[in-house]
């Protein structure tokens, strides 16, 4: 059978006019959701102020691979989903997103992923900044750096945690890779600049290739490659899209010391969503130095509630000295829960100052589910 062009457009302009229609009709229906939203669409419910609901995105994006027949790859599928939902959350309202900037940071790559196109973002020059923001209400929601799996806890992320009031409402994963970019070669490069999360992911690359040579820490990955971009001999570790923004040359790409290397984002908001199918819980409590064996009778209380811990650490309670704030996550339950409800009363046995930080859909990646 012989195919012919003009026929194949025909069908693709009368498909699209198709699609226009339906993503219309979706679009409409959205409104609608927003209306339903702002009204308490069922009167007992609270008035729920938020448009960005990350368990049902979860399941939008599930249900979409679910039903992908192919050829059409689901990566590029979810990104056309990513952006419909994206155009809704703006048709419902205003949104504007504060993240750890300037532009080109891996923060910002992970807004962009999680929020789409169509909603508007806000720079901000440090992890602490991101939180103010939300905290005054000038921005609904903040990403912001958690954890890397080579460099481990952000630290200025947890102790935001342990003074701020805001609350986690997503995570997201970010496969990260590491470029070094310069305006010089790698042998007349005589100082590098990074975020120490970044540095600490490229250890092997440095002490190999630039041995010796002044590092120097900044606020975001995209910041060290601005301050790259203005000096003569400065190199700056950073994104590949980092390269092309503030217009410096790629010396080495994938210079990260593993290449699985993943950040989590946190997804700050001054609410979470109700339960997903899935959920993750993060606390964070004091242990009461009184008591003997506080700190593991108070982890006995979730063995005892059969929750699997995915993640713990401990950073100085900034309230009394020498005593320490520990955070512990746990998987398959939601904070409203009943089971949460009982957890957190038994840690109140052995136990100062017991919070819920967040709680979230899980979305770990498949191989990182045990
Ligand atoms: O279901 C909702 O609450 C919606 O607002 C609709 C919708 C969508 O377009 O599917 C849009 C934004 C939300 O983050 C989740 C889903």
């Amino acid at each position: 059978m012989s195919l012919n062009l003009n026929t194949l457009r025909q069908q693709i302009d009368s498909l699209d006019h198709k699609l226009i229609t339906l993503l219309n009709e979706r679009a409409q229906v959205s409104l609608d959701i927003g209306a339903a939203k702002r009204q308490g669409a069922d009167p007992q419910d609270e008035v729920n102020t938020h448009v960005y609901i990350p368990g049902r995105e979860k399941q939008v994006f599930e249900k979409v691979t679910r039903l992908n027949p192919g050829p059409m790859a689901d990566e590029s599928l979810c990104a056309i989903y990513r952006e419909i939902m994206s155009s809704s959350i703006a048709l419902q309202k205003d949104v504007l997103v504060a993240y750890l900037g300037p532009i080109g940071s891996y923060s910002h790559d992970a807004s962009m992923k999680k929020f789409g196109d169509s909603v508007q973002y806000a720079s901000q020059g440090t992890i602490a900044d991101v939180f103010d923001a939300v905290e005054r209400g000038r921005c609904q929601y903040g990403v912001v750096p958690f954890e890397n799996s080579i460099a481990g806890s952000v630290v200025p992320t947890l102790d935001k945690f342990v003074k701020s009031n805001v609350k986690i409402r997503a995570e997201t994963y970010l496969p990260v890779h590491h470029y070094l970019l310069s305006k010089s070669a790698i042998e007349a490069v005589r100082r590098v600049y990074s975020h120490p999360v970044a540095l600490a992911q490229c250890q092997n690359f440095l002490n190999t290739h630039l041995k010796g040579i002044e590092v120097l820490p900044c606020a975001s990955t995209s910041e060290a490659a601005q301050l790259a971009a203005k000096e003569k001999f400065a190199a700056a570790i950073s994104s590949g899209v980092c390269a092309e923004i503030y217009g410096l040359d790629v010396l080495h790409a994938d210079i990260e010391d593993q290449h699985d290397n993943t950040t989590r984002f946190f997804i700050i908001s001054d609410a979470w969503d109700a339960p997903s199918a899935s959920d993750k819980t993060l606390l964070n409590f004091t242990v009461d130095h009184r008591l003997p064996g506080a700190l593991c009778d108070g982890l006995k209380v979730f063995k005892d509630h059969n929750l699997n811990l995915t993640k713990i650490d401990s950073r100085p309670s900034l309230l009394r000295p020498w005593h320490y704030v520990f955070f512990v996550e746990c998987a398959g339950v939601h904070g409203d829960s009943e089971v949460m409800s009982k957890v957190i009363e038994d840690l109140h046995k052995f136990c100062l100052d017991v919070r819920i930080v967040g709680t979230y859909p899980d979305q770990r990646p498949q191989d990182l589910r045990y």
